[in-house]
């Protein structure tokens, strides 16, 4: 609703804020024509005009009604009403503050996590190019998710001498495709991709995914000026919490709702999910539905791919904290048990009480003592909000939620640790078998001085033309080194 609009909710901020008005009289009294004698209280209907700034208020109006009132106010009587109005502001404010957390808890993770991703920009491929700050980061990240797709998205047999005949074609499903960044990696892919799913829970990124989708052809790559020759198909999902059976062409394609069926018969041959299996882990149920999901539409042999952030990464920041703190709380012990002795030896007097910068210091220790697991650089940051094990066990393996910022991309959205053996664990209840686990900078270690993924990381970005040198800054790659890439087996 616009913010003219002629009827605005019963408890809208404009509403109170127009209440508010109402009840404070301008510093040039009130005008007759708009608040008469007697009604300021009464409900009104709603008028622009009563919003208008006081200077258009004429000077004749500027007469007080009861002419004396005001000499009869004291100081403190004033001070008084303005400290009320204070605290009825404070109140106010604090009302709706609780409203809003309300409504966050109402709506949920699954929300904050889709409005976030709905409001990033799409801000095209020349932008992301150039003109980013984290371009290298960009440029690595992409490199190592077609890593990923060049190494394990073909079957066992594709490119075996004895195979004979034309490689037959896969079957894709992207989970949290957003707004459809690895479409053209799957057209580039070495087995060639006959449909690509795509499902994500914002709906405003499927819509960009579907326009990518459909200038993809014009763009270049193999479909130069024809639309690609892969098909593909977008739908919104939260694939978390909703079986994805509901989609008519993934049951064509073949689903089983168990998600432990062995050796299916049907289904996909690749189910990918790149930087997003992390908002799963919110609880136990989330994490199930998602494998379901994931194990149901996978048939025998069929790979599940993806990137996530490295729970070891996540456990040596949480353990090396939570050691400082302890040492922290140990110096401050020891000051005070010092501090003690000294004063049973010598009487205080009120000169010796502290020491110049004494008390800050303690503050500062108080304050830190408070702090939660905190750390980064100046392009990612992760936060815990609460208490985090000592010793960097993530137990039980559900819920440990921390909040990540990620320069131009990631502000703050809750994400939630993926503890790697656990995680592993339930995979295998859903006869998912791991194949391979590598983080990222292992994955450019391995990779770079391949023949066909060095052309690509200098084509993409990475690194300059001719082996030269890394174009990712030790903060990108301090970022990028937060991540792991995955593949499972359906067996
Ligand atoms: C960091 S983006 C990654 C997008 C894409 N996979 C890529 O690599 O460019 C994470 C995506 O996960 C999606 N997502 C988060 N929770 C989801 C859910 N419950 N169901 C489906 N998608 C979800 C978000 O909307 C977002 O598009």
């Amino acid at each position: 609703m616009p913010p003219d609009s002629q009827q605005p909710s019963p408890h809208s901020t404009r509403d109170l804020e127009t209440k508010k008005r109402r009840r404070t009289p301008s510093p040039n009294g009130p005008s007759k024509k708009h608040a008469p004698e007697g009604q300021d209280d009464l409900p009104q209907p709603y008028n622009a005009m009563e919003l208008a700034p006081a200077k258009k208020i004429p000077s004749e109006g500027r007469k007080l009604k009861r002419p004396g009132q005001r000499a009869r106010i004291t100081e403190a009587e004033r001070e008084a009403i303005r400290r009320r109005q204070i605290e009825r502001e404070r109140e106010m404010r604090e009302i709706e503050e609780r409203q809003r957390d309300a409504e966050r808890q109402r709506s949920g993770v699954n929300d904050v996590v889709r409005q976030h991703y709905n409001a990033v920009p799409e801000r095209g491929r020349d932008w992301r190019r150039t003109e980013s700050h984290i371009k290298g980061l960009r440029a690595f990240n992409n490199w190592v998710k077609s890593c990923v797709i060049q190494r394990y998205s073909p079957s066992a047999d594709f490119g075996h001498p004895g195979s004979g005949g034309p490689p037959e074609e896969l079957l894709v499903l992207d989970l949290g495709c957003g707004k459809g960044g690895d479409l053209q990696k799957w057209t580039n892919a070495p087995q060639p991709v006959q449909l690509y799913v795509g499902i994500d829970t914002a709906e405003i990124s499927i819509d960009q995914a579907k326009d990518r989708y459909m200038n993809m052809g014009a763009r270049g790559g193999r479909g130069r000026g024809r639309p690609p020759r892969m098909d593909a198909r977008f739908f919104v999902m939260d694939c978390f919490t909703t079986s994805i059976d509901q989609i008519p062409i993934i049951q064509d394609v073949g689903f089983d709702p168990t998600g432990t069926a062995l050796a299916p018969s049907r289904g996909f041959d690749v189910v990918s999910m790149m930087f997003c299996m992390h908002y799963a882990y919110e609880s136990e149920a989330k994490a199930r539905t998602m494998l379901r999901n994931v194990a149901g539409a996978l048939k025998k042999g069929g790979r599940f791919i993806g990137t996530i952030p490295n729970s070891d990464v996540l456990s040596s920041g949480v353990v090396e904290f939570n050691k400082k703190m302890k040492e922290k709380k140990a110096r401050k012990e020891e000051k005070e048990k010092s501090e003690q002795v000294g004063e049973e030896d010598e009487k205080p007097t009120e000169d010796s009480d502290k020491e110049e910068g004494e008390a800050d210091e303690d503050e500062e220790e108080e304050g830190e003592a408070e702090q939660t697991a905190e750390w980064g650089n100046r392009i990612y940051r992760v936060r815990f909000p609460g208490e985090t094990p000592e010793d960097g066990v993530f137990r039980p393996p559900y819920g440990w939620k921390y909040n990540f910022f990620l320069d131009e991309a990631v502000d703050q959205v809750p994400e939630y640790v993926v503890p790697w053996e656990a995680f592993r664990a339930l995979a295998e209840e859903f006869n998912l078998e791991l194949q391979y686990h590598e983080p990222f900078r292992g994955v450019w270690e391995t990779e770079k001085d391949d023949r066909e993924l060095g052309m690509l990381s200098e084509r993409m970005g990475v690194r300059e033309r001719g082996g030269g040198p890394l174009l990712v800054s030790e903060q990108e790659m301090a970022a990028a080194s937060f991540y792991l890439s995955f593949c499972f087996y359906k067996v």
